[in-house]
């Protein structure tokens, strides 16, 4: 670890006093490595009896395994069917401490690269909304990939400043999480570039960015429904100090205790405006559990909950690209609401329910991209890979984890099949690893042609 700024720990030591020594010794320690498990598509016991990995359970997240460094799980061809996020443990925390019922409609203001969207889409299970909202559209594109790869049926990719989703959506959402852009004191063990970045202007500004956005995130929470802030920071004036602001400019917010645990430490009411509410906030502190350090705060508005029964908004369907559209999924055993079905250009999407009507925000994606109508044939799309499962699908490859072809096929390479590997001789074939959809491919006489998107290939 390089030497922290001076100004940074003279400040920790005068907040933390006795338990100072702790939190710098813990700099010393190694750092934790995380993997939380995509319980859309396994779950954490199947996956711990399929896994090569050395897992141990963190916890406090119900889906979350420490690895070991050794492991290197971002290479492993499970990774590239997205059945696991890699995330540092305790920011796996916030998504977890937000809860999550099927149909809801769930903002993520600041989602980007979507350690955390993808656990919050998870867990809606296809029913409702997920809106994943990034202000940088290099950083949405990231965030727009995680998701395809998690296989989340049912999102809006957007790239918008929040003030603009807010004129957009007055009360819609009735679960928010605003995982703000912050200082990241609590990264400075993981990513050593951070400390080498951090002034002690630092908290200032970006707590000042954080009262813009919080109010925009407070504007869009319906009424009855729950907000998250959450930094990996540890600066007084980015956390107590702007939930503190957020307390007394919004009346009608109040906090709520947090599922707890053992190592989870309370907020401090005099890092804030003294308010005694601000203890039901929480602390994740490097020298008191497994993880790099995180800070959390959840809101609910009072009233109860409206109801949005809005028609969703899709285009009507032409006769002939349903024809053409039906004609491939037909075969497919996923249940499919040809209502939410909407062709744009060249590509058809599957909308998610509730779909708004929205105009002006800039989208990266509205819905589920099932593929392109070409001339009078359709071709199944990357996304509508990994949102499937192998039984689906009539015709599928399934591979084996140690067979060579799986990493050829991740490479992007025609592959030679035997007769007897798929049920149909030709056509497009689902290419599983396992029981988990990697993409597709198309057989033509003992050779499959890969279909694994170019930008998506290993090297
Ligand atoms: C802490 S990161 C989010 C990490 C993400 N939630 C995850 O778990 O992968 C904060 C994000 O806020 C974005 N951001 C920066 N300025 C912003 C602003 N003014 N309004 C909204 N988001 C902003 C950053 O680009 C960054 O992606």
């Amino acid at each position: 670890m390089n030497q922290l700024p001076d100004a940074f720990l003279s400040r920790m030591k005068e907040m933390l006093k006795d338990e100072y020594s702790a939190f710098e010794a813990s700099y010393s320690l190694p750092r934790q490595y995380g993997l939380r498990v995509n319980t859309l598509k396994i779950s954490p016991e199947e996956f711990q009896k399929i896994s090569p990995f050395h897992l141990t359970p963190i916890p406090w997240i119900p889906n979350g395994f420490f690895y070991s460094e050794e492991d290197r799980p971002a290479r492993h061809p499970y990774y590239y069917a997205g059945l696991y996020y890699l995330q540092e443990p305790s920011a796996m925390s916030p998504a977890s401490r937000l809860e999550i019922q099927p149909g809801d409609r769930v903002l993520d203001l600041c989602a980007a690269p979507g350690g955390k969207a993808t656990e919050l889409g998870a867990r809606l299970r296809g029913e409702g909304l997920l809106a994943a909202n990034e202000i940088s559209n290099s950083r949405a594109k990231a965030l727009l990939k995680n998701i395809e790869l998690f296989g989340i049926p049912n999102s809006f990719v957007l790239n918008e400043a929040p003030y603009r989703l807010a004129e957009v959506f007055p009360e819609y959402f009735n679960k928010i999480l605003v995982d703000a852009p912050c200082s990241g004191e609590g990264m400075f063990r993981k990513d050593p570039a951070v400390a080498g970045t951090w002034t002690s202007e630092r908290p200032k500004e970006f707590a000042k960015l954080q009262r813009e956005i919080l109010p925009a995130a407070a504007a869009m929470l319906s009424p009855g429904g729950l907000l998250l802030y959450s930094t990996c920071t540890f600066s007084p004036e980015e956390n107590e100090g702007v939930v503190s602001f957020l307390l007394e400019s919004n009346p009608k917010l109040h906090l709520l205790h947090m599922e707890g645990y053992e190592g989870f430490s309370q907020g401090i009411p005099d890092w804030g405006n003294g308010n005694p509410e601000l203890l039901k906030c929480v602390r994740i502190w490097p020298h008191r559990m497994n993880g790099e350090g995180h800070f959390m705060a959840l809101f609910q508005k009072e009233g109860s909950s409206l109801n949005h029964s809005g028609a969703d908004a899709s285009l009507p369907l032409r006769k002939e690209d349903r024809k053409i559209l039906e004609a491939f999924f037909q075969d497919i055993v996923m249940p499919l609401d040809w209502r939410r079905v909407e062709v744009r250009g060249s590509k058809a999407y599957y909308l998610p329910s509730p779909s708004p009507a929205v105009r002006g925000p800039r989208f990266l994606r509205n819905g589920l991209c099932l593929g392109e109508l070409k001339k009078n044939r359709f071709e199944p799309g990357q996304p509508l890979a990994l949102a499937m499962k192998k039984s689906h699908y009539p015709s599928v490859l399934s591979l084996a984890p140690e067979d060579p072809r799986v990493i050829r096929y991740l490479k992007g390479e025609t592959l030679s099949v035997e007769r007897h590997e798929t049920s149909r001789p030709d056509g497009y074939q689902l290419v599983c690893i396992k029981d988990f959809p990697l993409g597709w491919g198309k057989l033509v006489r003992g050779v499959l042609k890969n279909k694994y998107p170019a930008g998506w290939r290993i090297r």
